[in-house]
Parts: C-alpha cells; sequence; structure tokens
C-alpha cells in the first residue's frame, strides 16, 4: 500500500451481521479469532481504510472497508462498535475498553477529516 500510514492499531474479533440468519459472524474462515485492524491513512487520496488481519500465522486479511464521509459510527457497548457500508453491517469486538477508545478516536478523527 504506497504511503498508506497507520493512524491507529487495535485488537478485535471482526465481525459481519449475516441478515439472512439474523446473526453475528467472524468475518474470514474458520472460528472467531483476534485480529490486529488498522485505520490506514492515504494523504495522496486523502482516503482512510479499516484493514484487520489475522493475528495467527496466516495473517488472512478479515476487513478491508474504505471509510465513507458521512458514516455513521455506532459504539452499542465500550467493546463493541459497529457501522454499516453499502453492502453490509461490520462489527469490532475489540480485546479491550482501551482498544475500542483509541479505535473510535481514529475514526472520528478521520470521518471529521473527510
Ligand atoms: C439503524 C441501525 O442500523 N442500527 C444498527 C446499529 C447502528 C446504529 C447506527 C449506525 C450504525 C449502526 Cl450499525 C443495529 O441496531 N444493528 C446492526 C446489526 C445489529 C444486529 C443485531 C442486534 C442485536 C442486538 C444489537 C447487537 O448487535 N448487539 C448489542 C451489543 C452486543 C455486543 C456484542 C456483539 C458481539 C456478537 C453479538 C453477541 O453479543 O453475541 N453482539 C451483539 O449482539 C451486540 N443489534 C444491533 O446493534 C443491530
Amino acid at each position: 500500500m504506497s504511503c498508506e500510514s497507520s493512524i491507529c492499531q487495535v485488537r478485535a474479533t471482526v465481525m459481519l451481521y449475516d441478515d439472512s440468519s439474523k446473526r453475528w459472524v467472524p468475518s474470514g474462515s474458520d472460528s472467531p479469532a483476534l485480529s490486529r485492524v488498522h485505520i490506514y491513512h492515504n494523504p495522496s487520496t486523502h482516503t482512510f481504510r479499516v484493514v484487520g488481519r489475522k493475528l495467527q500465522a496466516d495473517q488472512q486479511v478479515v476487513i478491508n472497508c474504505p471509510i465513507i464521509k458521512g458514516m455513521k459510527y455506532n459504539q452499542a457497548t465500550p467493546n463493541f462498535h459497529q457501522w454499516r457500508d453499502p453492502k453490509q453491517v461490520w462489527g469490532l469486538n475489540f480485546s479491550s475498553k482501551e482498544d475500542g477508545a483509541t479505535f473510535s478516536k481514529a475514526m472520528t478523527y478521520a470521518l471529521d477529516a473527510l
């Protein structure tokens, strides 16, 4: 990723809401696993995106989601924040309230900067 810089990194389980089964499902293959989730800023295109990779060996990308101007970011609980993109609802189950606070500060910064 050319000249993108990380403005925050936290640990969270990345989840998607499955409308058909009405259940939260972990993003990526197999069981819910902790991921390292970044918000990257691309200064040349002035864009931000959420990128997360599994902590385990395969480093599978479990989220790669642009942050859209005007997007509503909902802090359902101190440890679980969520937002909608055109196709689905993303949820981050943070490993700590502190990680939740760190992420929400960076997300708010990004949304304010767009
Ligand atoms: C207007 C609008 O889109 N509204 C959205 C929210 C929203 C508002 C404004 C802007 C964007 C968004 Cl996204 C909306 O209402 N949605 C989004 C889909 C979600 C699904 C289920 C129901 C079930 C209840 C609630 C929920 O998810 N909640 C409660 C805390 C709870 C915490 C942990 C996560 C972890 C996995 C699951 C669990 O515990 O097993 N879980 C939870 O169970 C977690 N909810 C929601 O939250 C629902």
